[in-house]
């Protein structure tokens, strides 16, 4: 059964908050994901597998840890999770990224995909599907579909807020992927929202209506 892992340093729900607030404008929006989506990345990083390497510190030769080099792989669902590629390239700067196209139709709440580009490799990969919200989970559950169809078997996925439905979705389809998530809210309105929420992420990363 997937795991969910609530990312809820102090840190975390300082910015998380600045985010929710309908004063915060596009330019700290995006720069609060950024900072928030390194934060998650260390726990999201946290079981990478180690090795030993010999150096020489200035003072005595040493055996010391390094990183066994395990292929990662981002995938942001446009639009939204374009803005959460940054802060975990940061910290993994040769991760590969593909990338998946969906939005949610606003009548239906059902998924449409309009783009699919993933690393040829990705099933040696471990793949972080990136996406601010995890709200009905119908794009999560596409999303994660489209990956596991292109040969993926290692996937974590990612999200800033989301709701217990969409944790119920993805659990339901996909059993075998993890969920990172900044926090948990309560619910959904009629309209497919997350409550409280942060409103449209993609709208408010790019300044568009
Ligand atoms: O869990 P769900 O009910 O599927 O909703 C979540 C999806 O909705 C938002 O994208 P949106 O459709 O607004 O597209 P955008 O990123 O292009 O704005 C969000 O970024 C998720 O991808
Ligand atoms: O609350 C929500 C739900 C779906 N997509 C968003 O951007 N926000
Ligand atoms: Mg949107």
């Amino acid at each position: 059964m997937s795991k969910v892992i609530v990312t809820d340093h102090p840190l975390i729900q300082h910015k998380l908050t600045l985010m929710r607030d309908k004063n915060t404008g596009s330019k700290d929006f995006r720069q609060l994901l950024t900072e928030i989506t390194m934060l998650m990345g260390y726990e999201i990083t946290r079981n990478l597998p180690l090795e030993d390497a010999e150096i020489q510190t200035p003072v005595v030769n040493a055996t010391c840890k390094v990183l066994q080099g395990k292929k990662l792989g981002i995938v942001p669902i446009l639009r939204a999770g374009l803005g959460m590629v940054d802060g975990l390239v940061n910290l993994i700067p040769a991760a590969k990224i593909g990338h998946v196209g969906l939005y949610r139709d606003p009548e239906t709440l059902q998924p449409v995909e309009y783009y699919c580009k993933l690393p040829q490799d990705i099933h040696e990969r471990e793949m972080l599907i990136v996406d601010p919200m995890l709200a009905t989970g119908g794009s999560a559950v596409a999303a994660i579909d489209v990956l596991k169809k292109k040969g993926a078997t290692n996937i974590k996925l990612v999200n800033l807020v989301a709701a217990p439905e969409g944790i119920e979705e993805v659990k339901k389809y996909h059993p075998d992927v993890d969920i990172y998530v900044a926090s948990i809210d309560e619910k959904l309105n009629d309209h497919g929202y997350i409550v409280p929420g942060l409103g449209d992420a993609g709208d408010r990363l790019f300044g568009t209506k």
